[in-house]
């Protein structure tokens, strides 16, 4: 089994307005693995994300960065990516100025940033549109850039909040497709919150199910990483039964008292 990341043990996060939003979160995140969390509309798995990035600090428990080798750049930097679920890009800047963003702010001058650049847009398939604008993009290839923008530093932790949701089935498709090859490719660790027991499927090597607020893990379900994901998969009985067993385990989760 890959070894540990990270690891949330009796994590809680309590809002100043009292809304408990996670009560005794353990999970475990491992080295390399697509893990997904899945759980219905408020169970606190934006939280959770929020938490591991540092964004905000849990009200009880810890957050162990025990493999935290692992996670740091070569400055000894956390390398951590999030990519958001609105694509939240400069509309005045171009496809090129988004991306640069984040190296920009670590003093990376366009010059020097430029392969960085060229390559994490070659990655999400936008090498032709560098000098485009958001304007000019479709909703799938603005998340594509913002991506890109997450992968620009080369993160080995990347964390996505429902970043599909708000696309069409067929961008959702594709995005899942061409997300799955850029994890291969840079064997990275992603966290990826979704709603979507069909995408948590296709996705993910495990997933988590999150119960109602206060949030924290009800299942965990592992599906083989080796197992091909393709349109073969997407029509397979073996999808069919992960997906239903997945459905089953959200509605217990949502039950839960
Ligand atoms: N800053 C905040 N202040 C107060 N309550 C908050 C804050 N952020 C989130 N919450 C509440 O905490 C709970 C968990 O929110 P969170 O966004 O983590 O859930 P989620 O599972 O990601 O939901 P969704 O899938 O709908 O995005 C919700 O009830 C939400 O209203």
């Amino acid at each position: 089994m890959a070894s540990p990341l990270l690891r949330l043990e009796g994590v809680g996060k309590r809002f100043p307005n009292s809304t408990t939003a996670l009560e005794g979160l353990d999970m475990e995140v491992r080295q390399g693995e697509f893990l997904s969390l899945l759980g219905p509309s408020g169970c606190g798995k934006s939280t959770a994300l929020r938490l591991i990035a540092g964004l905000t600090e849990p009200t009880a428990g810890r957050i162990d960065w025990n493999g935290a080798e692992a996670a740091r750049d070569a400055d000894g930097r956390r390398s951590i990516g999030f990519v958001f679920q609105e694509p939240t890009l400069m509309p005045w800047a171009s496809v090129f100025a988004n991306v640069h963003l984040p190296l920009k702010l670590a003093g990376v001058s366009r010059g020097k940033a430029e392969p960085a650049i060229a390559e994490a847009l070659e990655l999400v398939g936008l090498e032709g549109f560098r000098d485009a604008y958001p304007r000019e993009l479709s909703g799938g290839m603005k998340m594509r850039v913002s991506i890109a923008r997450a992968l620009v530093t080369k993160p080995r932790l990347l964390l996505m909040d429902e970043p599909f949701a708000a696309l069409d089935e067929i961008t959702r498709f594709k995005l899942n497709n061409d997300l799955l090859q850029v994890w291969r490719q840079l064997g990275c660790t992603i966290i990826f919150v979704t709603h979507s027991v069909f995408e948590s499927v296709f996705l993910s090597s495990r997933i988590l199910v999150f119960r109602a607020r206060p949030g924290r893990v009800s299942a965990e379900l592992s599906i083989d990483p080796n197992q091909p994901r393709d349109d073969a998969f997407r029509t397979s009985p073996e999808y069919a039964g992960l997906c239903r067993e997945t459905s089953l385990a959200l509605a217990r989760a949502m039950e839960a008292r």
